[in-house]
Parts: structure tokens; C-alpha cells; sequence
């Protein structure tokens, strides 16, 4: 059958084929037992953009399979650290070619602006496929003294095997370069399960990689649905490691099904890695910047239209200045245009599902019914497409569900303090711990706040920015392990001891 879809780009006219297949030893294979599809919806039309395969339990073992091959023979310790890094240099050079037809494909499917895919998600992946390419020859273990006459042991830092990689549909192309750079960079071999909302740049993708020149079965990608091929990949016994981006309630049937198979060392981080959910605080202290402190509030809950594991959406004010603040926020919120993902004025798409949109617009009425006031937004737009405008609320309390839950969308809960105290336990109250902002021209303040804050990233006098060489990762319910910089690298590879005897004779018997 021909797993090719051939589609046309709203803006340009131009058609583009994409690969709907299963991507298995570099080839587009149909499913071995499965004849489901998965309808791909464009969200901002609510149109079928074509169907991929829905790969199955089945495929999901000879994609391992693939993997488990390759690794012991032209990857994983077969391969030097020099080769690996031309190769993802390589893979980088060819997206970099494609970043404009990946980012209107990433655009179709997702809803994000096609320029905002192309200069951000794209450009960062193709920094962190070259950031990771500079690592791959540089993973080096320690020489370790033990007797200076007659042993000495040293560490090599061992790629894991074969990864499962489970990603979202928030930033399809991004998370897909996260997950794949580190464990290639480490002698990793890959099957990769995109999002069943997202797939569609993940498949153009991997047709790159089979260009790049990577050998068959390097990195394999199974289309499926959660529950099905993410689920087997998470119980697989021949998978050493799951790598997770998502929500807390799957990462944690994810870390139950890796304990319960081949343990894939659940207790031990590394072999499970898990970027989860989201209720990030952002504080707005007296002496900050204001204008400047509002743009970043903004950007913090309207970028992606708030679908970001790390979006700052409890923002805390300080009283002092609490009513002028808001007024700025609202004045700023009401600029962004949320639209058509091909109009260059958009600023901003519309969720990515009717699931998502569902479920923002049940946050939106819960506020509503909860007392909240609702200061911006809060209508719904006629028409097609599941677009969310800019919503903002006031008067919040502790117990209101658009407060301790993750919404994943432009919805902004708006507190107030009078203490730093006061602040920080007001941040800090919540089960997750991704990411937390603070604005303030105290540095003293900046330092304190700042390690009272319990968040795997703290932003002072920013927000959501991140660095493909600055670690990333939650505390607390927010997950395990952490992605980017060097610390990537430790969850890609195993450190063995080697002792080694050159003059110490056994003695025998004791
Ligand atoms: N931290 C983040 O970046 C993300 C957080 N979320 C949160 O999760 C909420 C629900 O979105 P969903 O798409 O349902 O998230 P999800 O966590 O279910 O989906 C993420 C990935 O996990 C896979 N998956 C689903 N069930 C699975 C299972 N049993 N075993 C293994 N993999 C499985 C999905 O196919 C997808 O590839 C969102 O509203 C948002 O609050 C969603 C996506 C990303
Ligand atoms: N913004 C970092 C990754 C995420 O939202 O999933």
C-alpha cells in the first residue's frame, strides 16, 4: 500500500508527500496486524489533514527488534563518537534545509504559527542536534587510583541500549529533537512514539534520518495511540529505557509499567525519564521593571497558547502595586493575536485537539462558577478552528480547580501578596515543580526567592526561556531526570567500573 499522503500548504499552494507509514529500518512499512489509521485533524480548521498507520503492539516489537539489531551492530558501541557527531551534524544541516516545509507541516497539524515553528522550535532543535553533536565524542569516563603498583580501575559511560521515546503534541519537532540528539550523541538506538494528534513532522523526520545517512534501525518511529504503542514500549522487556514528555497521570502508568516488566531500573532514574506536568508561579515583586515584567507574564501563559508543561499560569503581584500591574497585563494580553497558524499577524494558534479545547473551556467555567473574576476572555469565538482567547483571572482562591490544575491553555490565575514570605508559600503550594519566575531589582531578593522557590528551573527577571546547554527537568510531581546540557547525557548512558590487576596475586586459600 502507498504510505504517502500528499498534501497542500493553505498559504503556498504547494504540495508536499508525507510518509504515513511505520518508519522501520530506515523504510515506510505498513502495520504487520493492524488495519487502523489515525485520523490527523488540522486544528485550526477542524479538517482531516490525511491518515497515518496506527502502529500496533506488533510493530511496536519489531521496531525494538530493529533497534536491539542495530544497536549491537552498527550503533551502540560499534560506532565512534566522531561518526556520531557527523551524522547528527548532518541530520541538523538537512533540517535546516527543510525548516520552512517542516515548520508549515508543524503549523497544519499543531496550529502553531508556521514563523514561530520555523524560528523557534525549529531553530532551537537544530541548535540541540549540534549541541549534542559536540558532546558525542566527548563522553569520557575517570581513571581511578587504587594501588599505584599493582591496580587502577577506570569508568566507561556506556550508551543504555535500545530507548523508547514518548512525546507529546506540543511541540512536536522540539521534543522529538530533545529526546533523539542526547541518546544518539550516547550510542543510543531509538523507537520513537509521537503523539497521535502530532504525528505528521515526526514521520517527515524520519525520513531525514535514513537521508543523514543513520544505519537502519538507528532511530525507528511507530505512529500509535498512547494506551496501545506507548504503552508497550513502557512494558517492553527488550527496551531499556523510556524517555517520557506528557501528562503527570501517564508518566506515572508509564513508571508503573517500567517497574513491573523488565524493572528498566525504575528506581534508578536514568532508565526512566519523565517530563511532566505543570502550575507554574511567576511573581511580580514592587521594585521590578514592570513593563518589562508584564511582557514576560504574557509570554510566560500566552506562549503556545499555554500549552507548556512550564507556562506560568499563578501569577502573585505584590499588593503595592497590584492594580497598575493589572491594568498593563490586560492592556499587553489584549495585543496577542490568536489565529490561523499561516497568517503572519498570529501570534498565537488554536489548542491543539477538541479534547484540549474541551477541557480549557471546562477550566474557564469552572473559574466562572468558582467565583473567580474574569477580567479578559472568557467568550468563546464563533466558527470553526479551536481557538482560546487570552483569559484572564482575578480574585483566585487556593481551592479553585483554575488554580492547583494544570489547564494547558492561555488561562492565567492572578493573585496577590503583601509579604516575600507570603509569596513564596503561595508558589511553593502545589504538588508540581517544573518551573517558577520571579521579577524584582532587589538582588538580594532575586537570591533568596530564588532558592526558596521549589522548581527545577527558577527564571529571575524573565520567563520560559531555556538553553539546549542549561539542564531541564521537574521536582516534586513534575517528574524525573533531566533533559539538555550535559546532564542528558547521564540519562543515556551507564557508568561501568572496570578494576584492572597488573601485579596483585590472589592468595588461596583464605
Ligand atoms: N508536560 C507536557 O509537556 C505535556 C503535558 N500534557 C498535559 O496532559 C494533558 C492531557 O494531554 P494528553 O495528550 O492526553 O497527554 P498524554 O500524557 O496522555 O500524552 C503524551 C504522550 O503520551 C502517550 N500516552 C498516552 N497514554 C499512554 C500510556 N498509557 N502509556 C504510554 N504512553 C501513553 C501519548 O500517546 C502521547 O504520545 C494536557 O491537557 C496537559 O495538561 C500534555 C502534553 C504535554
Ligand atoms: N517548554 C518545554 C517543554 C514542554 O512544554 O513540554
Amino acid at each position: 500500500m502507498d504510505q504517502t499522503a500528499r498534501i497542500t500548504i493553505p498559504a503556498t499552494g504547494q504540495i508536499v508527500e508525507i510518509p504515513t507509514g511505520l518508519f522501520i529500518n530506515n523504510e515506510f512499512v505498513s502495520s504487520v496486524d493492524s488495519q487502523e489509521r489515525i485520523q490527523v485533524v488540522n486544528p485550526a480548521t477542524e479538517d482531516i489533514i490525511c491518515s497515518v498507520v496506527a502502529g500496533s503492539e506488533k510493530d511496536i516489537d519489531a521496531a525494538v527488534a530493529a533497534a536491539r539489531a542495530a544497536f549491537s551492530t552498527t550503533w551502540g558501541k560499534n560506532v565512534t563518537g566522531f561518526e556520531r557527531s557527523r551524522l547528527l551534524n548532518k541530520l541538523a544541516d538537512l533540517i535546516e534545509r527543510d525548516s520552512q516545509v517542516l515548520a508549515e507541516i508543524e503549523s497544519l497539524n499543531n496550529g502553531k504559527p508556521v514563523r514561530i515553528a520555523r524560528d523557534f522550535d525549529i531553530g532551537d532543535s537544530i541548535q540541540c542536534l549540534r549541541y549534542y553533536a559536540g558532546w558525542a565524542d566527548k563522553i569520557v569516563g575517570q581513571t581511578i587510583e587504587v594501588n599505584n603498583k599493582t591496580k587502577i580501575a577506570f569508568t566507561r559511560h556506556e550508551p543504555i541500549g535500545v530507548c523508547g521515546q514518548i512525546i507529546p503534541w506540543n511541540y512536536p519537532i522540539n521534543m522529538w529533537a530533545w529526546k533523539v540528539a542526547p541518546a544518539l550523541a550516547c550510542g543510543c538506538t531509538i523507537v520513537m512514539k509521537p503523539s497521535e494528534l502530532t504525528p505528521l513532522t515526526a514521520l517527515v523526520l524520519s525520513k531525514l534520518i535514513a537521508e543523514a545517512g543513520f544505519p537502519p534501525g538507528v532511530v525507528n518511529t511507530i505512529p500509535s495511540l498512547g494506551p496501545v504503542g506507548g504503552a508497550a514500549l513502557s512494558r517492553h522487556m527488550d527496551v531499556d529505557k523510556v524517555a517520557f514528555t506528557g501528562s503527570t497521570t501517564t508518566g506515572r502508568k508509564i513508571m508503573e509499567a517500567a517497574a513491573k516488566s523488565n524493572l528498566k531500573k525504575a528506581c534508578h532514574t536514568r532508565e526512566v525519564s519523565l517530563e511532566l506536568g505543570g502550575k507554574s508561579p511567576h511573581i511580580i515583586f514592587e521594585s521590578a521593571d514592570l513593563d518589562q515584567a508584564a511582557n514576560w507574564a504574557c509570554l510566560g501563559i500566552l506562549y503556545n497558547t499555554g500549552q507548556d508543561c512550564t507556562a506560568g499560569s499563578r501569577l502573585y503581584v505584590q499588593d503595592t502595586i497590584y492594580d497598575k500591574f493589572l491594568h498593563l497585563l490586560v492592556e499587553k494580553a489584549k495585543q496577542l493575536v490568536i489565529g490561523d497558524g499561516f497568517d503572519e499577524k498570529s501570534g498565537g494558534g488554536p489548542v491543539v485537539s477538541k479534547a484540549q479545547y474541551d477541557k480549557v473551556w471546562s477550566y474557564i467555567e469552572s473559574g466562572k462558577s468558582q467565583g473567580a473574576e474574569l477580567v479578559l476572555g472568557g467568550k468563546k469565538r464563533p466558527g470553526k478552528g479551536y481557538f482560546v482567547d487570552p483569559t484572564i483571572f482575578t480574585n483566585v482562591t487556593r481551592d479553585m480547580r483554575i488554580v492547583q490544575d494544570e489547564i494547558f491553555g492561555p488561562v492565567l490565575s492572578v493573585g496577590r501578596f503583601k509579604t516575600e514570605q507570603e509569596a513564596i508559600a503561595l508558589a511553593n503550594d502545589t504538588s508540581y515543580g517544573l518551573g517558577a519566575g520571579l521579577h524584582s531589582a532587589d538582588a538580594s531578593q532575586c537570591m533568596r526567592v530564588s532558592s526558596a522557590l521549589e522548581a527545577g528551573t527558577v527564571w529571575v527577571n524573565q520567563y520560559n526561556i531555556l538553553g539546549n546547554n542549561v539542564p531541564f527537568g521537574g521536582k516534586k510531581q513534575s517528574g524525573i531526570g533531566r533533559e539538555l546540557g550535559s546532564y542528558a547525557l547521564e540519562e543515556y548512558t551507564e557508568v561501568k567500573a572496570v578494576h584492572w590487576n597488573f601485579g596483585e596475586q590472589a592468595e588461596w586459600p583464605l
